[in-house]
């Protein structure tokens, strides 16, 4: 199979895609990232499976949190912890990360391979609805702590999340947006053909990016990478 076509990818050539991947000095995909998504393959739909993230992402995302000297982060949105494995990989041994998800069996899904990696210590899973469980999280204290947040949940919430993701990140961290490109819909016009399952949320993401470029508590930028990734600076 072409190497990138089973990923979500607004890069629409596989050539170029691959030239990528091989011309990076980061290794391609940790092996137990690679069993982690044909576990996932094996057990979901192909439209369910392509929620994990692409490798072109995770390895930005990995860089990215190296560069940041990240240590304590977060993440909305686990499904079968594709991103959550990148990101417990890419921290220091003392590194935190905290897993917020509904779906405890997907989790469980890649669990044996965060296992198999050596990265269960770094990882806190906490299973509920993701405003409940942020709420629980600023209560405790954790305002202001976070180094790094990931948002890859229901796109129908992201500005609710902003709003309690903004508490939780210090000053001068990063909060990355996923699939805030839409498959390259949100540059589409209305009238445009697409699955009523990519219009339905498309409205959502189109107001989330107008949220967020008009916010001045944070500075911003879309990264034409994955399916879209919104980086955001806390001011
Ligand atoms: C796109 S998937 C995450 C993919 C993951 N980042 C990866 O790389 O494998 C979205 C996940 O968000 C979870 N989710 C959606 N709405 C949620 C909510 N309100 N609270 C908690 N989790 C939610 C879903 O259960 C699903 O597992």
């Amino acid at each position: 199979m072409e190497e990138g076509s089973t990923h979500k990818n607004i890069l629409k050539s596989p050539v170029l895609l691959k030239y990528i991947l091989h011309t990076s000095s980061l290794p391609k995909e940790d092996e137990q990232l690679k069993q982690l998504r044909e576990a996932t393959g094996q057990k979901y739909d192909r439209v369910k499976s392509l929620m994990n993230v692409p490798v072109d992402e995770a390895q930005f995302i990995t860089i990215l949190l190296k560069i940041m000297n990240a240590k304590k982060t977060l993440e909305i949105g686990v499904f079968t912890g594709y991103s959550l494995l990148a990101t417990a990989l890419a921290l220091p041994p003392d590194g935190k990360v905290i897993a917020i998800d509904m779906d405890r069996e997907a989790y469980e899904t890649g669990l044996p391979f965060i296992q198999k990696a050596g990265m269960e210590h770094k990882v806190n899973f906490m299973q509920g609805d993701a405003l409940l469980v942020l709420n629980d999280l600023i209560e405790e204290k954790h305002e202001g702590s976070f180094d790094y947040v990931f948002v890859d949940a229901d796109k129908e919430s992201y500005i609710k999340y902003h709003e309690m993701v903004l508490k939780l990140v210090k000053k001068g961290g990063t909060i990355a947006y996923d699939n805030t490109l839409w498959f390259g819909t949100v540059a589409m016009s209305e009238d445009d053909e697409m699955e009523d399952s990519v219009r339905h949320s498309r409205k959502y993401v189109i107001e989330f990016n107008t949220f967020i470029a008009n916010d001045t508590r944070i500075e911003s930028t879309i990264v034409s990478i994955g399916d879209g990734v919104t980086l955001c600076r806390r001011i």
